[in-house]
């Protein structure tokens, strides 16, 4: 099958389905996009893609669904419903072929492995980690600050052999790079979801207690001081898990977050929205597997009190 023969499938489509979507659509492919709150929105006026880095991406008409049955069935899925998001399995086999292959494009630790057990076993399962700096402005609205690059590492599925696994991810890096995404290749997940979360684990949480952008984050020294504790308590987590994360990160994470335009992470849209946040997989999972090696991370264990709480009070008041 020839890439412009293949289909590929958004499943949630907010900031991430949309900007890698429109991408996709940009450099040819056949895609289709399932979407919930904003489906009238988009259907009516397609999506927009305001970058700061590259010219305005426009598209529309948009093949938008409201339900995953109404989608033809999908040779590629890309995930970009939250880790919030309910009955993920079963829309994603509503959606795929019964041999596609589902690029989960979630921050956290273990999504894959939650999810696994959902999916028809002759799916493939492949994490995609998502380097970009975007939020929904507005229905159908996407900014685009900064970044863009996925990695793909193979989590499950029937391609057993590396070279098999690697043969796959080749095809979605190629399908990927026909859009202008920039992918890299991965020998897992595992590591690259532990170092990502290195930075999220921080400012994801931060950003909406202290309702701060990373910027004034990063220039404040408390700010600066708290951000590096948690970063040292997920490093400890990860080095005890025998995962490998690089000296001199935390001090690459800093530098690289002064050059970024000031940004807001994704659950702090999250929290301004009173949408779910993504505790489990930021916080949760991370001391639990913490704790499982004989770990204690009370700033991250604080962090998620603090963000419980903020989550109790505003869905109780909905
Ligand atoms: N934003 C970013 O820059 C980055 C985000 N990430 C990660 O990517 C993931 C997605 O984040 P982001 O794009 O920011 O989140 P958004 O909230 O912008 O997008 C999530 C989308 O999924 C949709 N959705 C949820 N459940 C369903 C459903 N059952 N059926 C159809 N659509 C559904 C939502 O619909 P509705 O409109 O109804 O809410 C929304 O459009 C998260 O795990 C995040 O941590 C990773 C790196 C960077
Ligand atoms: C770490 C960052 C900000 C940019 O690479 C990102 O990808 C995220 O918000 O999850």
């Amino acid at each position: 099958m020839s890439q412009s023969d293949l289909k590929i499938g958004i499943i949630g489509t907010g900031a991430i389905g949309g900007f890698y979507g429109a991408m996709l659509v940009n450099g040819g492919n056949d895609v289709h996009f399932l979407l919930r709150s904003e489906y009238q929105a988009v259907k009516e006026k397609g999506i927009t893609i305001n970058s700061l880095v590259n010219p305005e991406l426009h598209i529309h008409p948009v093949q938008a669904y409201q339900d995953a049955a109404d989608m033809p069935k999908c040779d590629w899925l890309l995930v970009g419903a939250k880790s919030t998001a309910d009955n993920l399995g079963d829309i994603i086999a509503a959606a795929g072929k019964p041999d596609a292959k589902v690029v989960l494009l979630q921050n956290g630790l273990n999504n894959e492995d939650h999810l696994r057990p959902l999916l028809p076993d002759s799916m493939h399962l492949i994490g995609g980690l998502c380097y970009v700096c975007l939020f929904r402005e507005g229905p159908g609205l996407v900014k685009h600050q900064s970044n863009g690059m996925i990695d793909l590492g193979y989590h499950s599925g029937p391609a057993v052999s590396k070279e098999e696994q690697q043969a796959l991810l080749k095809e979605g890096a190629a399908l990927l790079e026909s859009g202008n995404i920039p992918t890299r290749l991965l020998p897992g997940v595992d590591e690259a979801r532990w170092q990502k979360l290195v930075w999220n684990a921080p400012f994801n949480g931060i950003s909406v207690v202290l309702n701060a952008g990373t910027q004034e984050l990063v220039g404040n020294p408390a700010s600066r001081k708290l951000i590096t504790e948690m970063m040292e308590e997920v490093i400890a987590a990860a080095r005890a898990r025998g995962i490998d994360i690089p000296d001199g990160v935390i001090g690459y994470m800093f530098k690289g977050t002064e050059i970024m335009p000031d940004y807001y992470p994704s659950m702090y849209h999250d929290w301004l929205h009173k949408r779910p946040m993504e505790l489990d997989a930021l916080y949760g999972e991370l001391l639990r597997l913490g704790r499982e090696v004989g770990c204690s991370l009370p700033k991250i264990e604080a962090m998620l009190d603090q963000l419980k709480f903020l989550q109790a009070r505003y869905l109780s008041n909905q």
